[in-house]
Order: structure tokens, then sequence, then C-alpha cells
């Protein structure tokens, strides 16, 4: 692909070349290069995982567009992979949509979803959540698609409203967003698959199926996503969730056991590291610049 092409047309030819498009979480750059290197068209950064992984927080609407935006720059830097960014509620009113839209768009970013929960939001797989009005939502979607700095970039709506509402109003609110201009829907928190395909023939833009673990949703794989007309799945946090686990794993055998020696053979090895990093091509550079230096 043209490297001049905008992160939205990328975004938008990843779409096009893959069906559904496997959209993965990558929490960090080093995890953004890993992903394109096995193969991913497109990338994730969770809201939840900026919350948890940069910040040590909960998803619970407390970062900022600042804390999102970096870890966007982090990911685009090292990356031409189109990047789906969560930017929550918006971070504000219609001006602060619009501001987020646009510094996103700056920062690289392919796409963003903007979700109908209260701005006190939660996790789309919590209970008790809380929606604002429809209106108020389109509002959200008008505001962001007339920020736009870049007729590609992808505004998707998500919406919370199945677990607050059911499904003809979560229905509804996704096609009142698409006639506000939104490119594609993210139904949240879904429980069946023929619901999927109730949003797809409704909306008639594409449709996102978030299959994150340990949540309402089930597992649903990527054939059966793509019988019930699904356009992408995401996958927010798996890798997020294993590396913590073994993180986790390591800081407990080293403390118990005093040495590593029972966990080095879990560990990714220096020479992968390099490998992954293209460190050695750094390093060659670096002979060929500053000899004189030597
Ligand atoms: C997709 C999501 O918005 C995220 O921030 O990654 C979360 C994922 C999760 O908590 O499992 C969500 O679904 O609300
Ligand atoms: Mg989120």
């Amino acid at each position: 692909m043209n490297k001049q092409a905008t992160a939205g047309t990328r975004f938008r030819a990843a779409l096009s070349a893959e069906s559904p498009l496997q959209i993965i979480g990558a929490i960090n750059a080093y995890h953004a290069l890993l992903a394109t290197q096995t193969g991913y068209k497109a990338l994730y950064l969770s809201g939840g995982g900026v919350a948890a992984g940069s910040l040590g927080i909960p998803d619970l609407g407390i970062s900022t567009l600042e804390d999102v935006l970096i870890d966007v720059r982090r990911i685009t830097d090292v990356t031409e992979t189109p990047l789906l960014v969560d930017i929550d509620t918006g971070f504000g009113g219609a001006f602060n949509i619009a501001r987020s839209i646009k510094s996103i768009i700056k920062a690289g970013a392919g796409a963003v979803h903007i979700e109908d929960q209260v701005q006190a939001k939660r996790c789309g797989h919590r209970p008790n959540k809380a929606i604002v009005s429809q209106a108020e939502m389109v509002d959200r979607i008008k505001a962001a698609v007339d920020a736009k700095t870049d007729p590609d970039f992808v505004i998707m709506a998500r919406t919370d409203a199945l677990a607050v509402e059911g499904l003809q109003s979560a229905i509804d609110r996704a096609c009142a967003c698409v006639e506000a201009g939104a490119d594609m829907i993210f139904p949240e928190a879904i429980t069946e698959l023929s619901m999927y395909q109730q949003f797809a023939d409704a909306v008639k833009v594409p449709v996102l199926a978030n299959i994150t673990e340990f949540g309402s949703t089930p597992l649903f794989t990527v054939d059966e996503l793509r019988s019930a007309h699904v356009s992408m799945v995401l996958y927010p946090l798996s890798a997020f969730r294993a590396m913590n686990q073994a993180a986790l794993n390591v800081y407990q055998a080293v403390r118990k056991d005093g040495t590593q020696a029972n966990v080095v053979n879990t560990m990714q090895t220096r020479a992968a590291l390099y490998e992954h990093l293209n460190y050695h091509a750094y390093e060659q550079k670096l002979d060929a610049l500053f000899k004189g230096e030597k």
C-alpha cells in the first residue's frame, strides 16, 4: 500500500482485504510490532488497556485524551498497520469530542469508536451500565463526524444499549448513528450470534464483534461471525491478559525460588527480542554512521 495513504485509507483497505477483519489489541508499541509481524492487518488500542496497562487504574472513564494520545503516538511511530482507538465517550461535550477526533487523526490513528455510555462509564461487560439518550449519542456522532480532517478516517459508533434497553433499542440507536454519519457500528456485549446479523441487516454498514474474554459475549469463531455478517472481529485485551499472567508467574517464581531457573524457559529470548525489534540493522547503521567517533 502507498505509504502516503492516510491511516483512515489504510484502515478501510484492511477491511476490504480481509473478511471479517481481525483487529488485535496491542498494549504498546512493541506488541504492535509483534502483531504486525504475525500478519494482522489492523491493530487496536483498548481504553481498558490504556487504563490498566499504562496507568494502573480501572476502566471507569478516569483516563484522559492525553493518556490515550501518548500510547497512540508510540504505536503509530513504529508501524503503518492501521490502528482503531477506543476513545470511550469522547472525553467531554461536543467541542471536546471534536478536539479528540482532530488529535487522534494527527496522532496517526485510522479509526475510533465512541460509545453511548454516560461519562462515568464502565467496561461494557459489567452490570449496571447507564447510557445517554439517543439524541445525545447522535449529537456525539455528529460532533465527531464534523471534526474529521481526513474523509477516510473511520468513526465507529458503539452502543452499550443492549444490556440496558434491549435489542430493538440498540438497533434503533445504531441506525440513528449511521444516519448521523457513523461509518461503522460496534454493538457492545452481544450475547447471541444471531444478534450480529440483525444489526448488520439493519445498519447496512460494517459491524464489529467484540470478542473479549471473560465477558458476556461467547468466544465466537471467525467462521461463526462471518456467517452472521460480521465485518470486523476485535480481540481487545487477549495478549494483555496473557502477558499479565506471564509476568505474575515470573514475579512469583523469582520471589519464591530465589532464581529464574524455573521460568526462564517461558521467556522470550534476547535473540528473539532483537529480531522483532530489527536490532541488528540499527546496530549496523550505528557502526556505519559513526565509524569516526570510536
Ligand atoms: C473493548 C473495551 O472497551 C476495551 O476498552 O478494550 C472493553 C474490553 C473489556 O473490558 O473486556 C469493553 O468491552 O468495554
Ligand atoms: Mg473500552
